[in-house]
């Protein structure tokens, strides 16, 4: 059970503005020690808004900000993250090795070196100059930045854009161990299926306002509905008028049936056609809520990992 004792973040009420555009529209945003938290969202719906009001890096026009009980623009506070933004403005002639020792040199308790290059998986690219890296080689070192100085709070903002499946499959495993030893990971993403694998806790962000909070499971369970596959001869129009079928279309030789009681249906199914054969069950997924928390908003990004 959370305790207030473990809060390391929070954002209270926060208002943001730009000129006549409210970026954020009284956001509550609570962090705990060593939970990963997901803030999900479309473009523009706020996420590195709220990220940067927790940084410090901007001020809230209205509301409260908290990082470890205190303002995070004091150094006590700050010395205790660890950050990686979608942009970052590093020195492109200086060596991987070199970064990484000038990063860790501010903070009190540092990883050694070859620890963090191994949990990043940059160990390969210490000798290289960093603008001669790749992009995705440069995201791997702005995570090793990030956790260089065994931070107890990691900010990763959209980390796995622009990685191929291995890079980020280790980013993901790094992540988990950055949980695993007590750390706090702010994360924010376009890809549902990071935030499904990785995450404690869930924010859905939208316009500017939290729209919901949970953990995944809490969060599909808001829309709980089955999705059932399989190849039948029997009549799309038939089965979305049975009870308890939400939708039922054919596709192909495939009849695709969305329903709140996926053990009726299917009984029902099994009954109705002897020859029903290539059947699959599937829960809504996070995309599923994803759609329904979203509806007004454009449409999110998804990606197979
Ligand atoms: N410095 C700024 N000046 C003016 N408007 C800004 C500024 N920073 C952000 N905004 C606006 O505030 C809103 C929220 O932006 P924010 O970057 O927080 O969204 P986001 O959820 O992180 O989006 P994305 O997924 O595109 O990164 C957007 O409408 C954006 O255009």
């Amino acid at each position: 059970m959370n305790t207030t004792s473990d809060v390391v973040a929070r954002l209270s009420g926060a208002v943001k503005r730009y000129g006549q555009l409210t970026a954020l529209d009284g956001v509550d945003l609570v962090l705990h020690r060593g939970e990963l938290l997901a803030v999900l969202g479309p473009n523009g719906a706020g996420k590195s808004t709220s990220i940067s009001l927790l940084l410090g890096l901007i001020r809230p026009d209205g509301g409260r900000v908290e990082l470890f009980g205190r303002d995070p623009q004091q150094i006590e506070a700050r010395r205790r993250i660890g950050v990686m933004l979608q942009t970052a403005m590093l020195p492109l002639t200086l060596r991987v090795g070199e970064l990484l020792r000038l990063v860790a040199s501010y903070y009190p308790n540092p990883r050694p070196l070859q620890e963090s290059a191994a949990l990043a998986g940059v160990t390969d690219l210490l000798q290289r100059p960093y603008g001669k890296l790749s992009g995705g080689q440069q995201r791997r070192v702005q995570f090793a930045l990030a956790l260089c100085g065994r931070p107890e709070l990691v900010f990763l903002d959209e980390p796995t854009v622009g990685m191929d499946i291995d890079a980020r499959q280790k980013l993901w495993a790094a992540m988990r161990s950055l949980v695993a030893e007590g750390c706090s990971v702010v994360l924010t993403t376009h890809y549902l299926e990071e935030a499904e694998a990785l995450a404690q806790r869930v924010v859905v962000m939208g316009k500017g306002r939290v729209l919901s909070e949970g953990t995944v499971d809490a969060l599909r369970a808001q829309v709980p509905l089955t999705r059932i596959r399989c190849v039948s001869d029997i009549d799309a129009s038939t089965v979305a008028n049975w009870p308890q079928v939400a939708s039922a279309e054919r596709d192909g030789a495939r009849l695709r049936i969305s329903t709140h009681a996926a053990e009726n249906v299917l009984r029902r199914l099994l009954a109705a056609d002897e020859t029903l054969s290539e059947l699959e069950v599937q829960r809504a997924g996070l995309a599923d809520v994803f759609t329904e928390l979203t509806r007004d908003e454009p449409a999110l990004e998804q990606e197979a990992a």
